[in-house]
């Protein structure tokens, strides 16, 4: 696995407050990671750092030379006084219209090209962006809060199409969630930030530190037991089982 994009200690401040400070992250192509953390927490700062639509002031941030980013944003701003097929959304981006089918009908949606953008349901929408996403054949997506708008069984699909695009496409992916539960059993790596990283590691092992619960509450770690599988500890050949340390967690100190 290459390293796509990374963050080493980048601090970021605006109108003298503190938005990122010392915030580390990598993603490498076939990884799933998940940025996860409270309302201004710099999710979407540390994002578009990353992406380089801003500069860090201090720290470094890094790209692959080969990087095409997919990015889906978290909202939409549609003129609804402006009819706009889905298919003409699409045709925005260049794309001749036999790469936009494919693309629809990949992520689901290849019936509704003719349908008026503003009358797609919450689950619709995101898939049309995630099929904007993928017209660009990137090697990485960057997805922020990709379910918004979804309801919870449309959400385990979602997630499960991702998955399935980062196979396809041995893309990596960098997702933004609020959703605590769904997406841990479909991500490798889950960052907590809260203007620095908390902690960071497998699902597993994040939702059981310290840093994690004191954020979300240890009502959020148990609904997540429920829908990850269980492989936080290896055997070695004795047969002595040794838990898995991937998790590097550092001195929580959050601002409140
Ligand atoms: N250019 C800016 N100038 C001043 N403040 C900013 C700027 N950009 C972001 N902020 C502030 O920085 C903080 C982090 O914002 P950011 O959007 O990165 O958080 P987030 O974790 O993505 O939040 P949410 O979950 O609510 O989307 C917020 O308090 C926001 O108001």
């Amino acid at each position: 696995m290459s390293v796509l994009l990374s963050a080493t200690s980048v601090g970021f401040q605006r109108g003298g407050k503190t938005i990122l400070q010392d915030a580390d992250i990598q993603v490498s192509s076939q990884e799933i990671v998940t940025l996860i953390g409270p309302n201004g927490a710099g999710k979407t700062t540390l994002v578009r750092l990353l992406l380089g639509l801003m500069k860090p002031d201090s720290g470094a941030i890094q790209r692959s030379k080969d990087l095409v980013v997919g990015y889906m944003p978290q909202k939409l701003n549609i003129d609804n006084t402006m009819p706009l097929s889905v298919q003409r959304f699409l045709a925005l981006t260049g794309q001749k219209s036999g790469e936009i089918n494919n693309a629809l009908a990949r992520v689901g949606v290849g019936t509704l090209k003719k349908q008026s953008m503003v009358d797609l349901s919450g689950g619709e929408t995101q898939r049309v962006l995630l099929a904007r996403a993928l017209l660009r054949k990137p090697n990485l997506l960057v997805l922020d809060e990709p379910v918004q708008g979804v309801d919870v069984a449309g959400q385990a699909q979602l997630y499960d199409l991702i998955a399935e695009l980062r196979d396809e496409l041995s893309a990596g992916v960098l997702m933004i969630s609020h959703d605590l539960h769904l997406v841990m059993a479909k991500t490798d790596t889950v960052v907590c930030l809260n203007k620095h990283v908390c902690c960071h590691g497998h699902p597993e092992a994040v939702t059981a530190h310290p840093a994690y619960l004191e954020l979300f509450g240890q009502n959020q770690s148990a609904s997540v037991a429920v829908y990850t599988h269980h492989h936080d500890h290896t055997h070695d050949h004795h047969g002595d089982v040794h838990t898995d340390t991937h998790s590097h967690c550092t001195d929580a100190t959050h601002s409140h």
